[in-house]
């Protein structure tokens, strides 16, 4: 034995351990650090995270403004009304002129009150006379339907802490709040590499050939996690294709699809271990899926190694690729769903089991059929992914459910 080989017999990669599936996924969260803060004008920010508390920039609303359709009205009734022509106060249009007691005024939604308007009248509880007063069918308070400047908030209050997710109504408050671009955590950039020689990427499986189910996949899949991933890139099962391509990425993550076993082509560990990886996982308890790994790259880089069959893939990217990018996002984890089955699950002797279930209307869920680990028709018709501990679980007991974009 060279001291070469030695170092390798006595390297990490050549014990394999696998780990518990609960314990695989706090490793992948814990492995990295949110990215740095970027700007991104708010058409561009859908799915990021706040770096920096989203801090009200005026009062909402910003003046007093009307809540209703009908007259600014000052004291009690009846009112005066301006002569018919002049102008109306409506929204979007400033310097609406001094209401004297006892006068009143159109007004529209949204239109700024009047100087002196001590309430607004609506339009269906109002009746002008033929000499031209204004009567109200009912009493009018104070104040009624007149929103009030900094009702909603005060400039400076803080409408969202770091870490919140940018949805589309975040978007909506940020702009009301005087927003144009929003400080966010920076996407991750993961590269996809798809590995094997028998994938089509186009047309029907013939010849022994099979289309790739993973790159069409992950890309989209990776996007709702919150990344920005690049076009699948596919690599042969030659020697040294998998080094190049690793070589070649500059992404934040890299994941990879088959390899991962001990097949004759399976390069994943050979690559990382000549990479001097280290190897964070390195096989999971939870069918399907046990050979997914987890390594960090000498740059500081993280390689997420997906097996092959494509439903094992699924459950290796719930299980390591999820966390890891939960935390380079610096997205916070949602609460668990917990969620009762409606059957029976049979289990796994030692392993956890991620099966694919659908809500059943009544917020049970079942298991789907088509759980195979190479295929993905039970997945397509899911709601979710149920953890099913190993021995299973009956029908009535309570699972948690991992949720699909
Ligand atoms: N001797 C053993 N053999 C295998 C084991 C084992 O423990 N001992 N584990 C099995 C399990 S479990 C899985 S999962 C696979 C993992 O294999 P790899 O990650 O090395 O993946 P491949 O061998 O490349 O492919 C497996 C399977 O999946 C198909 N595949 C691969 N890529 C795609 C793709 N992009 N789209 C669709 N299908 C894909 C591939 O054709 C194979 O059929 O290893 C088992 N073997
Ligand atoms: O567990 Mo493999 O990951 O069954 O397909």
């Amino acid at each position: 034995m060279t001291a070469d080989d030695a170092s390798h017999a006595t390297h990490r990669y050549q014990a394999p351990h696998i780990t518990p599936w609960a314990t695989a996924r706090a490793v992948a969260e814990a492995a990295a650090g949110a990215l740095p803060a970027e700007d991104r004008a708010l058409g561009d920010a859908l799915g990021q995270v706040l770096a920096e508390p989203l801090v009200a920039l005026t009062d909402l609303p910003s003046f007093d403004t009307s809540a209703m359709d009908g007259w600014a009205v000052s004291g009690p009734g009846p009112w005066k009304l301006p002569p018919p022509g002049t102008q109306d106060v409506l929204a979007g249009r400033p310097g609406a002129r001094p209401l004297r007691d006892g006068r009143a005024v159109r007004i529209a939604t949204g239109a700024p009150i009047p100087p002196g308007a001590t309430a607004v009248l609506r339009s269906e509880h109002g009746e002008v006379t033929v000499q031209g007063e204004l009567l109200a069918s009912r009493h009018v308070s104070h104040g009624q339907d007149i929103r009030p400047r900094g009702g909603e908030c005060r400039q400076g209050d803080e409408l969202a802490p770091v870490g919140t997710l940018v949805t589309p109504a975040l978007l909506g408050l940020a702009a009301a709040a005087g927003y144009d671009a929003l400080a966010v955590v920076r996407r991750p950039r993961v590269d996809v590499l798809v590995l094997g020689d028998e994938l089509l990427r186009e047309g029907l499986p013939e010849g022994g050939l099979i289309r790739d189910a993973l790159g069409p996949m992950l890309g989209p899949w990776l996007r709702a996690l919150g990344a920005e991933p690049g076009e699948a890139l596919y690599v042969g099962d030659e020697e040294g294709a998998l080094r190049e391509a690793l070589a070649a990425s500059a992404a934040d993550v890299v994941v990879t699809t088959g390899g991962t076993a001990s097949g004759p082509v399976d390069h994943v560990h050979p690559t990382l271990r000549g990479l001097g990886a280290e190897l964070l996982v390195d096989g999971v308890a939870v069918r399907p899926g046990h050979p997914m790994l987890l390594a960090r790259l000498g740059s500081g880089r993280h390689v997420v190694g997906l097996p092959g069959n494509p439903l094992a893939a699924v459950a290796g990217l719930l299980t390591l690729a999820e966390p890891l990018l939960r935390a380079l996002t610096g997205r916070v984890p949602g609460a668990a769903v917990r969620a009762v089955l409606a059957e029976d699950v049979s289990g796994h002797p030692v392993d956890a089991r991620l099966v694919p279930v659908e809500y059943d209307g009544v917020g049970r869920v079942r298991p789907l059929r088509f759980h195979g680990p190479a295929m993905l028709r039970g997945l397509a018709a899911g709601d979710g992914m149920a953890v099913v501990p190993a021995g299973g679980v009956g029908r009535g007991a309570e699972v948690t459910v991992l949720g699909l974009p």
